[in-house]
């Protein structure tokens, strides 16, 4: 063959590899993004790096950031940077609900997704006419489902722009626009009336919080009276041992890689909810025997890790990804290796639900 030939079929071969890689597995969830269209939220692709550098040096030692006052305050613009490096990450690799569910036999991560998620629309009660309030919403997985199962209007809040964006949208393709709204703001301090909704959730987000009693505050307070929330929290549970290195490496690298401000005690949740005047009427561990582990999805995507890692790799070296991607993916790969630990050996659970009823009698502040 001539050297010309064998040029000519190298690069041929070359293309259709990156085409493979990048196009064809690209998209590592039906639904999610493609590997492409990766981009950092609303961080400008020089800046990537510089962000990232001080996410990390904010949230590497997450418990002195949930103690002192001066830096509890600054926990909503890191984890709003936070989620300016990972949300196209998530949807690409994840979908468009950013948190767990249990697994469940002989049906598919979307279909266990969506059973977690219409749960808590049954515990609300949800129905047409209702308006519910998600607290953390993300770019609106959840919010989708629980309005087109229950009939009811949903409003979301997230402190982060870009996923706004997404989340609008994404209610827009799926034509449930006028049930589903989106705004920008913290959940510490939310831009809604006192009594205004019938009902409240939020999965897998208060964890952000440096104190839950903070936004639980808040939830109390734009409830209407006898309204209902439903929390799905992230605790440490009563195998976790302070004192076994092990365990404390685990929860620390949780912590980190997932922008907490120091995660809280299963025990704890119900007496903050008290604390803010909620009635506790229901406390369960959701992944609790005989649900069937969470952590597996993390666990058998080993190879789509990989594959993944290269992907963004490649792109990042044909600049179509921005600089500092290859970073980020690494801190979740190194996140989800820390998540699997603690679901292993029990001493954490990202399912923690509790029930809580603002009482009828309740004085609206
Ligand atoms: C509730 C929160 C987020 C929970 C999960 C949705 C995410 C936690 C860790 C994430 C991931 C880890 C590994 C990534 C992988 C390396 C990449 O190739 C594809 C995406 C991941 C699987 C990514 C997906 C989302 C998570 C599972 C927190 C933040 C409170
Ligand atoms: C892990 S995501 C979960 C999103 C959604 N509940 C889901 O399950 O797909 C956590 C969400 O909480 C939001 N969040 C964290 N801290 C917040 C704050 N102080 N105010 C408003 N939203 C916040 C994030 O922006 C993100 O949307």
């Amino acid at each position: 063959m001539e050297a010309v030939t064998v040029v000519w079929t190298a690069a041929g071969v070359g293309m259709a590899l990156v085409y493979w890689f990048v196009w064809v597995m690209g998209a590592a969830e039906v639904k999610g993004k493609r590997a492409v269209d990766l981009k950092m939220g609303s961080i400008t692709n020089d800046k990537v790096k510089d962000k990232y550098t001080q996410y990390w040096s904010f949230f590497r030692r997450p418990k002195e950031t949930a103690t002192t006052e001066a830096s509890a305050e600054k926990v909503p613009a890191f984890v709003d940077t936070f989620y300016n490096l990972v949300t196209d990450i998530y949807e690409w690799g994840w979908g468009q609900s950013f948190h767990f569910s249990p697994s469940l036999p002989g049906h598919s991560h979307r279909e266990a997704t969506r059973v977690h998620e219409e749960r808590v629309s049954d515990l609300l009660g949800a129905k047409p006419g209702h308006r519910i309030l998600d607290v953390g919403c993300g770019v609106g997985g959840p919010m989708r489902a629980i309005a087109a199962h229950s009939g009811s209007h949903v409003v979301g809040i997230t402190i982060n722009e870009y996923q706004v964006n997404r989340a609008r949208a994404h209610n827009r393709k799926a034509g449930l626009d006028s049930r589903c709204e989106v705004v920008c703001g913290n959940f510490l301090s939310m831009p809604f009336a006192v009594d205004s909704f019938d009902g409240a959730y939020s999965i897998e987000a208060t964890c952000h919080a440096p104190r839950l009693q903070d936004v639980y505050g808040e939830v109390f307070r734009v409830l209407k009276p006898g309204g209902l929330y439903v929390s799905y929290e992230w605790v440490t549970t009563s195998i976790y041992r302070a004192d076994n290195p092990e365990h404390v490496e685990a929860i620390h690298g949780i912590e980190r890689g997932d922008a907490l401000p120091g995660l809280r005690r299963q025990d704890e949740i119900a007496s903050m909810a008290k604390e803010v005047g909620f009635e506790v009427l229901k406390e369960l561990d959701l992944a609790l025997p005989p649900a069937l582990p969470w952590w597996t999805r993390l666990k058998m995507g080993r190879l789509a890790y990989w594959r993944n890692s290269l992907v963004v790799r490649v792109l990042t070296v044909l600049r179509i990804a921005p600089k500092g991607v290859c970073e980020v993916h690494e801190m979740l790969y190194e996140t989800a290796q820390h998540l699997t630990r603690g679901g292993e050996t029990g001493i954490f659970t990202p399912m923690h639900m509790v029930l809580l009823r603002k009482p009828a009698a309740a004085e609206s502040k």
